[in-house]
């Protein structure tokens, strides 16, 4: 099916968005929102049909009423009306059993093979092959379709294997778009900006200049009714396999020749190979695992992972990790990178902080015994923007001559330097590159392969240690060996602000 609303020309031609799993939280909170976004920010084409799929008996009525109202619920504004009556016309329903490949023959009368074509599997991954051996019977795949494929792909290096061998029998590397959100994310983005637009950062980037980086990727929420999926994957899978390891690639990678797709991931994965392995030798040294027990979240009290709801009381899954992450190259030797990640943390922030090493002689002993660090702090998340401490000279005159320093913060707040009225959402960013056709921002095969190998290992030293992970409370920043991993190192954890209710 293709219409033409008549309203927007944008950069890329019509196409048949064909959203497998429309009815499931993924599509219901984010997915559908997000093209909502699109298309009153004018940027959804014209011709461009969004048909969604799902088991359910639907008419496209109700399916209309279905998106609308969970629209209303996940967008923080009141719906606007013609903005609604240009996206409803996009919206066509079909019911599938993605299971039975006889009834993708029915995704024929929805979709006009001649246009481009792209798939959004927001299912489980389990049900990717089966989705492309039905779009296969019913003859819908063609070199110009483009595939979406929703994270964890797979459990460990072998299950991704499968999944990815599935779906490389019918698509081509070129026509898959694996999604990390957070590359979606304004502030992970604006990495790449601030290390090779910036001269004063390109030239101090490196082991001559920095003493150590942190990333932290703080939740305050807990498992959110997803025990059964999150017990079966941990914070390990579920935080640090993509986002963790895609944020330390743009921070760690070798300026890329282009900006093209390519060129960025093959940067990326260069450093997801010269990350040092952790085993069996070294786990206990570098790295911590907590699980949370009750506490309080800001103000307000919560259960422990074992009291959730549908929890099973012996598990040892773990809601908190800390690494102590090595780069075994020559940018970045003897540089550690820390990674931090949990649920039910004091408040949901997420940091990049580079500490600069210190001048190497001080010529401010009365001010301070030590000069402390210049901090370059990247907030991803909330309160987007960049901040530099740096030391400053307290204005005044003293009678002893002697200089009185003060440290201060140069702080750019985006919400406050640029005038758009809303930052946009990660997958807004990433819905619009799959429909222009642009990789650059999507999780290549090989990058997540790596990515597995490096966490793999981790997780069978764990399994080989029998030693169940450290408690934390609830509302604190994990448990103390995660202090005390920095801390015999003479360093700290940066202290995220809290907000409080
Ligand atoms: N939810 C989230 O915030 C996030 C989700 N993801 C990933 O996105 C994907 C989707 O997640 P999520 O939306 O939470 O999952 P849900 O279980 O909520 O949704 C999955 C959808 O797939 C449908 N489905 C499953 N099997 C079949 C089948 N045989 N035939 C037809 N439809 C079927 C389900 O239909 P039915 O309702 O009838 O069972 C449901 O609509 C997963 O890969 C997940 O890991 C990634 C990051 C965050
Ligand atoms: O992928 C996931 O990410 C969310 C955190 O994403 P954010 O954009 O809100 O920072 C996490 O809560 C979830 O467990 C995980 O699957």
């Amino acid at each position: 099916m293709s219409i033409d609303t008549g309203t927007t020309s944008t950069g890329y031609e019509p196409i048949d968005f064909v959203l497998f799993g429309t009815l499931g939280d993924l599509a219901r909170r984010k997915l559908l929102p997000s093209l909502y976004q699109l298309e009153k920010a004018n940027l959804l084409n014209g011709g461009t049909t969004i048909v969604g799929v799902a088991r359910q008996d639907m008419s496209e009525k109700d399916y209309a009423k279905e998106v609308k109202e969970n629209i209303e619920k996940f967008t923080s504004e009141a719906i606007c009306k013609d903005t609604w009556k240009r996206f409803s016309e996009r919206l066509d329903y079909v019911q599938i059993d993605m299971k039975n490949p006889e009834d993708y023959k029915k995704l024929c009368e929805h979709v006009d093979v001649s246009r481009t074509m792209v798939c959004y599997f927001a299912t489980p991954p389990s049900i990717y092959g089966d989705i492309c051996q039905g779009m296969d019977a019913a003859k819908v795949i063609d070199p110009s379709v483009r595939v979406v494929l929703e994270k964890p792909i797979g459990h460990d290096l072998a299950s991704s294997k499968v999944i990815n061998e599935q779906v490389a029998e019918f698509f081509d590397e070129k026509q898959i778009y694996r999604i990390d959100h957070y590359l979606g994310k304004e502030t992970v983005l604006n990495l790449i900006a601030l290390r090779f637009a910036n001269s004063i950062f390109a030239t101090n980037w490196d082991h001559n200049c920095i003493d150590h980086v942190q990333i932290s990727v703080a939740e305050s929420v807990g498992i959110e009714g997803r025990w059964g999926y999150f017990d079966d994957a941990g914070q390990m899978r579920d935080m640090v396999q993509n986002h963790l390891l895609q944020i330390l690639s743009l921070v760690a990678m070798e300026p890329p020749t282009t900006l093209d797709a390519d060129s960025i991931r093959d940067e990326k994965l260069k450093v997801l190979k010269a990350l040092r392995p952790i085993n069996a030798s070294n786990v206990a040294e570098k790295t911590v695992r907590g699980q949370y027990v009750s506490g309080f979240v800001r103000g307000e009290e919560v259960p422990g992972y074992l009291d959730e709801p549908d929890a099973n009381e012996k598990s040892t899954t773990e809601t908190f990790v800390a690494i102590k992450a090595e780069i075994d190259n020559w940018r970045w030797a003897g540089v550690p990178f820390y990674l931090r990640t949990g649920k039910r943390l004091p408040n949901k922030t997420s940091e990049v902080v580079i500490y600069f090493k210190r001048q190497p002689h001080n010529l401010f002993g009365d001010s301070f015994a030590t000069l402390p660090q210049n901090k370059l702090v990247i907030r991803l998340q909330p309160d987007e923007g960049v901040e530099i401490t740096v030391m400053n000279k307290v204005p005044g005159l003293t009678s002893s001559g002697s200089m009185d320093l003060q440290k201060s913060k140069l702080n750019l707040s985006f919400s406050e330097a640029f005038s758009e009225d809303r930052i946009a959402d990660a997958y807004e960013k990433l819905l619009l590159e799959v429909m222009i056709g642009n990789q650059a921002l999507f999780v290549r095969r090989d990058e997540i392969e790596q990515a597995w190998t490096w966490v793999d290992s981790i997780r069978a030293a764990w399994d080989a240690s029998n030693e169940p992970p450290a408690t934390y409370q609830a509302g604190t920043w994990g448990p103390v060996s995660s202090i005390a991993l920095l801390a015999r190192e003479e360093r700290s954890w940066y202290e995220s602000k809290v907000l409080r209710k």
